[in-house]
């Protein structure tokens, strides 16, 4: 149900006062707003976001594999989306020979370990244990060089895929087309269909097909790769489907076009509204983010070199010539929320910061939630502990 508030809280100047009364439902901007939450608003702060530490939840910090042949580009992918490494730089890659794991969790919100396998592994050498790599796997993304013969790559993904299925059949098997800024845009889709022929072919002939693939044109010199790695990301967050519909009533409710929670790290997003994503907007928003973070690297830190170039303050309104203004506003440390706006409706800047506002409060609380469920999880596991009795039969507790 609309609940429009009687002024918006810049109007009123006391903020704080406000505080109870603004989570209560979001400005109306067009006939039909729904009800935001009908919830006392507990801000959890940045704290209160997702603890991908936590030994409990395997849950939120979920393990992706690269594989793929060698020189398939798995390395490039990790460096290029993670480390900011410039493409032209992975020319000079050296071959992986080592299993590397990387914990992608310190520097942003998007938080996993990333497994970048050498090309050469090898399924029948008795001291690699797949099952247990397999085992804790959220997604397996299998690259593909399609600038390559790919008749051994799809012979390989084969391979993978149901020897990981059977050990798990919860995997997300995600499969880049990779290295497609050499091919052109006929040839793009062709390679797509033959590779998806092929491999769906291949299940179906084991009798399993109900193993889904799902397929990305990648490369890593545009953004298709950033794009690809979000939906792959995208997948692993259970809260999804309650963070589009936040995203969906906001930007309904505030003469939005699009809207993307963007971590800023990576850009990767990590929720849109469900309008459908064009490559435009999104190569848009990348490059906004990266505008935002120089401009404030050099003119944000303190004069000693201290701060951060991304914080609570950070805000920017891009105008295009195309009557579209870029708005970016920071939700935590690591989110910012990008949003497409037509300049009428950016005229309505107040009610587009009352939305906001109410979103980020929201998005709190769906964190919060889920931190009150990793917490009691600790504290039963904590408590089932101390139950066990010690080896030599005495209780670890008085009972
Ligand atoms: N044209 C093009 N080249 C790419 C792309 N991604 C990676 N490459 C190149 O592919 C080559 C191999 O990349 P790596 O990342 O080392 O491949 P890898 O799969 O990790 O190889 P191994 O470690 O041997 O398994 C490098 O020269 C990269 O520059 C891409 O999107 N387009």
């Amino acid at each position: 149900m609309s609940q429009v508030p009687r002024k918006l809280p810049e109007e009123e100047g006391d903020e704080e006062e406000e505080e109870e009364e603004e989570m209560v439902g979001l400005a109306g901007y067009a006939d039909g707003a729904e009800s935001f939450s009908d919830g006392d608003a507990e801000s959890g702060g940045d704290e209160a976001f997702l603890d991908f530490n936590d030994p409990f939840s395997t849950e939120v910090k979920p393990r992706i594999l690269l594989m793929g042949l060698r020189r398939s580009g798995k390395s490039s992918i990790q460096k290029v989306v993670f480390h900011k490494m410039s493409p032209n730089e992975t020319l000079f890659l050296e071959s992986t020979n080592k299993i590397c794991r990387e914990d992608v969790s310190n520097s942003s919100f998007v938080n996993f370990q990333i497994w970048d396998f050498p090309g050469q592994i090898d399924f029948f050498d008795p001291t690699f244990d797949y099952e247990m790599i397999f085992r804790g796997t959220g997604a397996l993304i299998f690259v593909i060089d399609s600038q390559d013969d790919y008749m051994e790559a799809l012979a390989r993904l084969h391979l993978t895929v149901t020897r990981a299925y059977k050990v798990n059949p919860d995997i997300n098997f995600e499969i880049f087309i990779h290295k497609v800024d050499g091919l052109s845009d006929d040839h793009k889709i062709e390679t797509q269909r033959d590779i998806h022929q092929r491999a769906n072919d291949d299940l179906a002939d084991a009798a399993l097909e109900k193993i889904h693939l799902s397929f990305y044109l990648t490369s890593i010199y545009d953004h298709s790769i950033f794009e690809a790695f979000s939906k792959v990301v995208q997948k692993l967050i259970p809260q999804l489907p309650t963070l589009e519909n936040l995203l969906n009533i906001f930007i309904s409710n505030s003469g939005i076009e699009k809207a993307f929670l963007f971590d800023v790290v990576s850009k990767i997003y990590i929720a849109t509204d469900s309008t459908p994503v064009d490559m435009q907007t999104y190569e848009l928003c990348c490059d906004m983010i990266d505008v935002v973070i120089d401009i404030s690297c050099i003119y944000g830190l303190k004069d000693d070199g201290t701060g951060t170039p991304y914080d609570k303050e950070s805000m920017a309104i891009i105008k295009l010539n195309n009557t579209t203004v870029l708005y970016l506003k920071e939700v935590t440390k690591f989110l910012a929320l990008v949003c497409f706006v037509r300049e009428e409706s950016f005229e309505r800047k107040g009610l587009i910061d009352y939305n906001f506002h109410c979103f980020r409060k929201a998005i709190q609380e769906v964190f919060e939630v889920r931190m009150k469920v990793v917490r009691s999880r600790k504290h039963q596991s904590h408590m089932q502990k101390n139950k066990r009795p010690t080896p030599n039969g005495t209780p670890r507790m008085p009972l």
